[in-house]
């Protein structure tokens, strides 16, 4: 079986590289707006969905092939965040996660032409209390930029994370045992 990682991420290769010797990478370009009225959790699975299905329709033959796409966001009081757009967005983002609990979610969707999963793994990660000047540097840093919610756990960011309940890969972009047991049950593995 070959399978694609929909992904330009260099996080969700490194996690994949654990469950599966062999794999591409192929990148997924495709508009991450929100819908109206649509729920954090329809969103990831959505965009997971898109991802994947973006590469899988450009497969000539599509028999022996599976196609693995991911979405990552984080949730604060209903608030979607995605990649903060600048400073401002950063300090708002992080601002609002300061002293407090929030969820970050990662749904994956696999395909193959017999059968498409899709599943969101909830993570719930307590922050320290963070100010403006942190927030200011850590910006600096280029960290934040390309990062869901504004700040990654893997890194510099680990620093602001008081406690997590849940997956850490699945914070970092692809929920490992989860999509094991999802690969595992499509005979992928
Ligand atoms: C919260 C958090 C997010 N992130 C990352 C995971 C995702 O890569 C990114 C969220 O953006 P995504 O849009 O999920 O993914 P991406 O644009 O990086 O890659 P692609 O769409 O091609 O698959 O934020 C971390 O690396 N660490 C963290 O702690």
């Amino acid at each position: 079986m070959k399978i694609i990682l929909a992904s330009q991420s260099p996080r969700r290769k490194e996690l994949l590289g654990h469950i599966v010797a062999h794999f591409e990478q192929q990148s997924a370009d495709i508009d991450e707006s929100v819908l109206p009225d649509e729920s954090p959790q329809a969103y990831v699975e959505r965009l997971a969905q898109q991802k994947a299905a973006a590469i899988f329709n450009k497969i000539v033959s599509p028999q022996n092939t599976v196609v693995i796409g991911s979405d990552t966001t984080v949730v604060k009081d209903g608030r979607i965040m995605g990649k903060p757009e600048d400073l401002a967005d950063c300090q708002s983002m992080l601002m609002s996660l300061s002293g407090t609990t929030h969820q970050v979610l990662t749904a994956f969707s696999v395909i193959t032409k017999a059968k498409t999963v899709t599943k969101t793994v909830i993570t719930d990660v307590e922050f320290v209390t963070l100010n403006e000047s942190k927030i200011n540097k850590y910006w600096q840093t280029n960290e934040p930029q390309d990062k869901a919610g504004a700040y990654a756990i893997q890194g510099i960011g680990g620093k602001f994370v008081k406690s997590i309940n849940g997956s850490v890969s699945a914070v970092v972009g692809l929920p490992m045992a989860e999509l094991e047991a999802v690969l595992e049950e499509l005979d992928v593995l």
